[in-house]
């Protein structure tokens, strides 16, 4: 599903290069839930990055269900990130100015479908995070935690087969943070559908089926034991 031959990341910076990720290689199969943990600069962030199609290596390969991002033109990859990928952030990226069922649809009125499918579809995914009724709600209406579940219902619209979560359970409470793991897991095992999830939370991790540890830039080896 997803291989990473030594893939390295270099910003260029005023005093100098700075190496965010250190040739690393890295394969996470169909159908895993992984956690990414690791100090803070370690290097997460910008590793799902470079899954996702968000930012390219500066040196090496990432593959994703068979396509090779490094060689996909600009639009090639907005396509890939849009139709492939569901991303889910820390701060949940709603839009504020339209409402829940605008910011589900977001990604389906992009690829033009037609309205009525829209809605249809867009009803389902809010059943499926349970908001039904919220559809007309605008984002700062909601909870945290609901908030979340309407930026996961996004990430799901186009029917992605993996799922990016950078942080997702970080600015929640504990009882919202495990509502919005068990949805994850249940995509994973219920959808087949594979997730890689950044975390700084050790108990948040244990949903994963294996941890990867990044330290300095680098997957440590042998570190991807849940136990
Ligand atoms: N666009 C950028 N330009 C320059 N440096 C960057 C950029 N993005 C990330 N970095 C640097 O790369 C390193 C890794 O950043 P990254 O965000 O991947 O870390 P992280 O492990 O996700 O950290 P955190 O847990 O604090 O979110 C950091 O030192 C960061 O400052």
């Amino acid at each position: 599903m997803i291989k990473l031959n030594k893939v390295s990341k270099v910003f260029a910076m005023d005093a100098g290069n700075y190496t965010a990720l250190k040739e690393n290689d890295l394969h996470i199969k169909r159908g895993e839930f992984i956690a990414i943990m690791g100090p803070s600069g370690s290097g997460k962030s910008t590793l799902l990055q470079l899954i996702g199609g968000l930012d390219l290596p500066t040196s090496g390969e990432v593959t994703v269900d068979g396509v090779q991002l490094n060689g996909l033109n600009e639009r090639e990859r907005t396509l890939f990130r849009r139709t492939k990928v569901g991303f889910v952030f820390q701060n949940y990226q709603l839009l504020p100015m339209m409402t829940v069922a605008e910011n589900v649809g977001l990604s389906l009125s992009a690829n033009k479908a037609p309205s009525s499918e829209i809605a249809k579809r867009v009803n389902q995914l809010l059943q499926d995070v349970n908001l039904e009724g919220k559809a007309s709600q605008f984002p700062s209406q909601l909870s945290g935690g609901q908030q979340q579940r309407v930026a996961i219902a996004r990430a799901l619209a186009m029917k992605p087969h993996l799922i990016l979560a950078d942080e997702p359970t970080g600015n929640l409470d504990q009882t919202n943070g495990e509502g919005i793991l068990k949805l994850l897991s249940r995509l994973n095992k219920e959808e087949g559908i594979t997730v890689v999830m950044v975390t700084h939370d050790r108990k948040a991790a244990q949903t994963a089926d294996r941890i990867i540890m990044i330290q300095d830039g680098e997957v440590v080896p042998g570190g991807g034991s849940r136990s």
